[in-house]
């Protein structure tokens, strides 16, 4: 596309100037047309250099498209150290569920923020920047223009649950127990999927499958190289953070959707009043709360409230309040996972899931988002899936509380999954 190589020409152009022959950081900053803002998705998805990482948050209000790592993180706490010694940098990447990292500083960052698009080169070196603007400019050569997306082709071959469902309402009666005997408040049971497809899958067309039909989600995708990737839609917000001021939320407690919106009310009236599924949001507040304690102060608790999707609702209670350093590592620290996947008391419920699920969550519920001084952003990766190839991990789980009913929380796990899975299996209707 035309508008991509006068990017390219003016980044060159800028790379021309003398650099210092010392450690250093630069950005080079570009308007990007409105048209390439606008495909950030196909753009990424032409190229051929990984990392890559696309990220659209819930509300639409900014999208992101990210290339190539100058600086890769393992842990929140060394991406946060770095953006202390380089305030200008955001970093971007995934969380896993038991605090593993990947982070990363892109090389590349394009922007979409509602309409308006920018660019970003970043030069950084801790030897000599003109080294890397060497580097940098054999990188761009790599780049090409955004092409259309082509549809998904493949068909799912098998499809084999991990655990199978007789295994995993075994585990919840377990959970039960061990809630009578109060040595638990609740746990989130996962469920892994595995579907082998008749051809590789090329994550980019599903990512743009499930945003055109995922409403209301953050969606994510990281593609560590051409073949593997793990992506999502998720409608949980982990955090976001302005300065100091904090917006989380609990998302917890279930029912189905409805194609039909007065049959979709009438369940979402039902999910406001029942008891289990109230219970189940108000530990993930109580647990948010308790873990914002000498962090922030002001903390809010909103009315609760539904979200429709495509294939379930949910119970939300969004939550606010003023932290007293804005520092994502310690956001990170506390709120992750919270009791939405992990259950509580936390390390109990983190000890019975580690203990029982027969698989490990990988980057499943953990995070998925940026961080910068300025402002940060991470939802929680749920409703995702690793792709591997031909072979695809799709990962669901539902909160367990007193009052639990094994049939059901396997349904819900089913909505939860169909999320995905009908991209992938238009047949299975669900
Ligand atoms: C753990 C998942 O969902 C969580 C988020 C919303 C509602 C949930 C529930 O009602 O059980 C779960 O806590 C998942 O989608 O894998
Ligand atoms: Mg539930």
């Amino acid at each position: 596309m035309e508008q991509f190589s006068g990017l390219l020409r003016q980044l060159r152009q800028q790379l021309e100037q003398v650099f210092p022959t010392e450690a250093g950081w630069r950005q080079i900053i570009l308007p990007v047309p409105e048209r390439l803002a606008t495909m950030l998705l196909e753009w990424l998805a032409a190229q051929a250099v990984f990392p890559q990482f696309y990220w659209r948050q819930r509300e639409g209000q900014q999208e992101a498209a990210v290339c190539g790592a100058l600086r890769q993180f393992t842990h929140p706490a060394q991406a946060q150290a770095f953006l202390y010694a380089y305030p200008a940098a955001r970093l971007w990447g995934l969380n896993a569920f038991d605090n593993r990292a990947l982070l990363f500083l892109p090389r590349m960052e394009i922007l979409n923020y509602s309409g308006k698009g920018e660019l970003t080169l970043n030069l950084f070196s801790e030897h000599s920047l003109d080294e890397d603007v060497v580097a940098a400019s054999r990188w761009l050569d790599e780049l090409v223009a955004a092409k259309p997306l082509a549809e998904m082709q493949t068909t799912v071959a098998s499809v084999l649950h991990q655990p199978e469902r007789s295994e995993w309402e075994n585990q919840l009666r377990d959970v039960l127990q061990a809630i009578e005997k109060r040595q638990l408040e609740k746990v989130v049971l996962a469920r892994r999927t595995l579907l082998t497809l008749s051809s590789p899958l090329f994550a980019p067309a599903l990512m743009a499958a499930s945003r055109k039909v995922n409403h209301r989600c953050y969606h994510f995708m990281m593609r560590f190289n051409a073949h593997s990737a793990f992506l999502g839609s998720s409608p949980e917000r982990l955090y976001r953070r302005e300065g100091r001021h904090l917006l989380t939320e609990a998302l917890a407690g279930t029912v189905a959707n409805h194609t039909d919106g007065q049959q979709a009310r009438a369940l979402a009236q039902w999910l406001l009043h029942d008891v289990k599924n109230q219970q189940e949001n108000l530990l993930v507040v109580d647990d948010i709360c308790q873990r914002l304690q000498g962090g922030a102060n002001a903390v809010d608790v909103l009315p609760p409230e539904v979200v429709r999707l495509r294939k379930v609702q949910h119970l939300r209670r969004r939550i606010e309040g003023q932290l007293n350093h804005g520092d994502d590592a310690d956001c990170l620290q506390r709120l992750q996972p919270t009791a939405a996947v992990a259950g509580l008391p936390r390390q109990a419920a983190r000890d019975f899931i580690q203990q029982h699920e027969p698989f490990s969550r990988g980057w499943y519920a953990g995070s998925a988002g940026y961080l910068a001084v300025a402002q940060s952003e991470f939802c929680v990766a749920l409703r995702s899936t690793q792709i591997d190839g031909a072979q695809v991990q799709l990962y669901a789980g539902a909160g367990i509380v007193a009052g639990s009913d094994p049939a059901e929380e396997w349904q819900e796990i089913e909505n939860k999954a169909a999320g995905l899975r009908t991209l992938l299996q238009p047949e299975n209707k669900l």
